[in-house]
């Protein structure tokens, strides 16, 4: 199965929400605006959408949606006269051939877009993104008619358009050992990042090594030695409750020895103490610059999917205590919750390197945003 058919498949819970969602603001209101698109004749009706000049005009303050959270929404439209029952075409009613469904179409007014904001909020893209995306769908469109694929492929258009600046894969340097600290809460799924990204490079014919530096806990260090045994990537531990910055400066040490490629050290996500682990992670960062005074090379910051806004907090709190320069997003199958990641681009402008759409070496993927939007709101292939 491509990657997209997995995606919509894993993604089904956020775009099941959020597509259900488009439906219903379509179909409501749509009994009385069907429009006679039979597709086998021309309506007979004139079109039901308003000639652009027609439209109402959206007020310069849309254009500048930065500047009002609240989406600006133009004039009232004036009330569309009531369009006749879909009638089959001449064709048609001659040959009694089957009339394909009529598309239905909403107006868009007030109403609509601020039905569609909530239901923005509700799938997690935050209020202010939620207030932007809908600023942005009503410019060009306000006054005139909409069909539910027409929604959907505009919502598509707006999201990909956020997240494409911020979809960038994990930088390869020419720099070896490349060193990578992987950030985040305890069960944000770093270990399992850092195990998907290690059998992917080594797959690749990368040199990997993975340092265990959560060192306080044993079952999770237990986990990369079975990611580790998984990928056939050398697993660096030291003795239980011992200095992960020693263990930090030992992994570089026999990296660079070993003329590994990449370094990926895998860091403890006790946020109940910040004090302690922001120590923590800049003593690893102080000790690693001993050995290569560019390390780490990249900092990146795993995210649950599924804590919806509260990954917002944990990058505010992460981009605080370590110089977070990515993201990856897991969970994101199992979640009615994916919109998070369209405020986290919004929001942060961080590159999002990855995805993660289940527990398998091959469920963490490079983040395309188009193939994501897409899933997200539910499109077609
Ligand atoms: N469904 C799903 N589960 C995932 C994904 N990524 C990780 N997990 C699961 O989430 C749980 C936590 O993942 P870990 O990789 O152990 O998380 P961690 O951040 O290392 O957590 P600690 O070891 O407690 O520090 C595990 O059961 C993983 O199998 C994903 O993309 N999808």
């Amino acid at each position: 199965m491509s990657f997209f058919g997995k995606l919509k498949e894993r993604l089904f819970k956020s775009s099941s929400r959020l597509s259900d969602g488009l439906d219903e603001i379509v179909a409501d209101q749509s009994s009385t605006a069907a429009d006679a698109d039979t597709g086998a004749e021309p309506p007979a009706a004139p079109p039901a959408a308003a000639p652009a000049a027609s439209a109402p005009e959206a007020p310069a303050a849309r254009t500048d949606p930065a500047s009002s959270p609240e989406p600006a929404r133009g004039p009232e439209p004036e009330a569309e006269p009531e369009q006749p029952a879909a009638r089959p075409g001449f064709f048609a009613r001659l040959t009694g051939a089957v009339i394909p469904e009529t598309e239905q179409r909403r107006l868009v007014d007030d109403e609509m877009l601020e039905t569609l904001e909530d239901l923005l909020i509700r799938a997690d893209m935050g209020v202010e993104t939620a207030a932007r995306v809908t600023a942005n769908i009503a410019e060009g469109r306000f006054g005139r008619r909409i069909s539910a694929r027409e929604l959907r492929e505009a919502l598509a258009g707006e999201v990909a358009r956020i997240l494409e600046p911020v979809a960038r894969p994990l930088p390869i340097y020419p720099k070896r050992p490349q060193v990578v600290l992987v950030v985040g809460v305890n069960g944000s799924g770093k270990t399992t990042t850092i195990g998907k990204l290690a059998s992917q490079f080594r797959a690749a014919g990368k040199k990997v090594v993975i340092a265990a530096g959560d060192t306080f806990r044993a079952a999770a260090v237990e986990q990369l030695q079975v990611w580790g045994r998984r990928a056939d990537v050398p697993v660096l531990t030291a003795a239980q409750g011992s200095d992960p910055a020693s263990l930090a400066f030992d992994a570089l040490t026999q990296a660079q020895r070993d003329g590994a490629d990449l370094l990926l050290i895998d860091t403890a996500g006790r946020l109940q103490n910040r004090q302690d682990l922001m120590e923590e992670l800049a003593k690893i960062v102080r000790v690693l610059r001993k050995v290569d005074p560019d390390a780490p090379h990249n900092t990146l910051l795993v995210l649950d999917a599924t804590t919806g806004q509260n990954a917002l907090a944990q990058v505010e709190v992460f981009r605080k205590i370590a110089d977070v320069t990515g993201l990856v997003m897991t969970k994101l199958d199992g979640t009615a919750r994916g919109g998070v990641l369209v405020a986290l681009a919004d929001k942060f402008g961080l590159p999002i390197h990855a995805i993660g759409v289940g527990e398998q070496i091959d469920d963490l993927a490079p983040f395309d945003p188009e193939e994501f939007a897409r899933a997200l709101v539910g499109a077609s292939d």
